[in-house]
């Protein structure tokens, strides 16, 4: 399997290759040369494996199995704290939870995150490699990616966070890891702003080659290979590829949505994409009037979702361009100039076709989670009542498909916004039982390229001592 950039200038790299680069020194994201697509007989003999093996296996078809595939992947959910790794709930008649948060710390992206962790190792072991991983974070990949990379031997990992624009929880998750390759920085900014300035230090090409610069957010292709497995089991649990199924993806930077869209594109017979936004909601405007104009991020009950750059977007894009590098990026460039994507109207109705999307305020979250609490016994956490919200008001017409409902969060990372809505503060697991009482480490810095790169140099070298 080769990889190509979405910006067409990149050379095509292969998997491995592809995990350590992270971004396309293009600029672009990286995305498969051609995509696999299964058989209905393929997709049904996949029924009934282990969700390690199931993971495997769509990690192969991506070219991961040059890597010991299958151990990575069973060491990578061990820990996990349900027995199904993604256990299905009903909350009605017709939608469901697919609980994505038994990892360690507690939201989806110890899904993919667990895996790329093993995959640093097993790929710098083999090369005798050392990485410094940048991320940006609005509160949930920093803390799966510390989790995943803390004490590695050869990876060192600096994280910014919005200053103060976490909950308390995902700040603490990230914080209270004193493991010496682990490093946090406050930035006075947005998400936007974080994660701008991890771009910028890919995009600073000597500053990229001196620091050996890896990702973890999903603009690393990895990342998203690993989150389609989840979209597998549970279409497959519903009758796939001999039922449709819907899913209902609470969205931000888009990662977690285009995994669901890789595995349609994979032959899944996915027939919706609903994306629940919180009041940053440029994807919604986007797919009701094809407006795709960033504005100011507001803070919301559900701050993993304040985000108005979507990164993902571009691969979508990418692929809605009918794969024209030179289109993709143009169009990239635009919006980054003057805050407005030109996407072309054909290209739009065809997002239009499978996408729709919904935007929920505060007020909408907190009824929501009550709703769901009174009327199901569900305690969900505010990013899953965004998409449940959204699976009710967008449920496709035929009422013989399933909505999935993407449930992203344990409820306990967000004790007050649950407690506001329904009374109840829902406990940390025991393992995170102390996290109040213990010392949190972090520096606070401006949204500023040379003071960010400066602190990732100072780290990376004190490590190499
Ligand atoms: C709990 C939670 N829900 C939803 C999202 C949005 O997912 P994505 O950024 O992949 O669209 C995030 C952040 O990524 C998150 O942490
Ligand atoms: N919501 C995310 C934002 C970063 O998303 P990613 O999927 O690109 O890592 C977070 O919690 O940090």
């Amino acid at each position: 399997m080769r990889y190509i950039s979405t910006r067409g200038q990149a050379a095509p790299r292969d998997f491995e290759a592809v995990l350590l680069a992270g971004l396309a020194e293009d600029g672009g994201l990286f995305v498969p040369a051609e995509w696999p697509v299964l058989t209905p007989a393929e997709w049904r003999a996949m029924r009934g494996l282990s969700y390690p093996a199931l993971a495997a296996r769509i990690l192969t078809l991506f070219g991961a199995g040059d890597m010991p595939i299958g151990r990575i992947c069973e060491e990578a959910y061990a820990g996990f704290g349900h027995p199904a790794v993604v256990p299905l709930v009903q909350l009605d008649r017709r939608s469901f939870a697919l609980e994505l948060f038994h990892g360690p710390t507690l939201a989806f992206k110890d899904m993919a995150m667990q895996v790329l962790g093993r995959m640093f190792d097993h790929v710098l072991d083999k090369r005798g490699e050392r990485v410094t991983i940048v991320g940006a974070t609005s509160g949930d990949t920093g803390s799966a990616a510390i989790e995943a990379c803390r004490d590695r031997a050869a990876v060192d990992i600096v994280i910014l966070h919005p200053e103060g624009r976490t909950s308390d929880v995902q700040r603490r998750q990230m914080t209270t890891v004193l493991a010496p390759n682990v490093k946090n920085i406050a930035v006075h900014g947005d998400f936007d702003a974080c994660q701008d300035l991890v771009k910028a230090m890919f995009n600073d090409a000597p500053f990229r080659s001196e620091m050996h610069l890896s990702a973890v957010n999903s603009i690393n292709w990895a990342r998203i290979a690993a989150q389609i497995p989840y979209y597998v089991s549970a279409a497959l649990a519903f009758g796939a590829p001999d039922r449709e199924v819907a899913f209902s993806v609470p969205t931000g930077n888009f990662g977690n949505v285009l995994a669901a869209w890789a595995a349609r594109r994979m032959g899944l017979p996915i027939s919706h994409l609903i994306i629940g936004s919180n009041r940053n909601d440029i994807l919604a405007r986007f797919l009701a009037a094809n407006d795709m104009s960033a504005q100011p991020v507001e803070p919301s009950l559900s701050p993993s979702m304040d985000i108005q750059v979507s990164s993902n977007f571009e691969r979508l894009l990418f692929e809605l361009l009918g794969r024209d590098g030179a289109a993709t990026a143009g169009t990239m460039t635009r919006f980054r100039a003057e805050g407005r994507m030109p996407v072309p109207d054909s290209a739009w109705r065809e997002a239009t076709r499978l996408f729709s999307g919904f935007t929920l305020d505060d007020a909408g979250t907190l009824t929501e989670i009550r709703h769901l609490w009174t009327s199901t016994g569900y305690l969900a956490d505010p990013h899953t009542a965004v998409g449940t919200a959204a699976a009710r008001a967008l449920a496709p017409a035929d009422p013989a498909i399933p909505v999935i409902v993407a449930a992203t969060a344990h409820p306990a990372k967000f004790p007050d916004a649950v407690e506001r809505a329904t009374g109840i503060r829902p406990p940390l697991p025991a393992r995170l039982g102390d996290l109040y009482d213990r010392e949190e480490r972090f520096s606070v810095l401006p949204n500023d390229l040379g003071a960010i790169e400066a602190a990732v140099r100072a780290h990376a070298r004190r490590n190499a001592a």
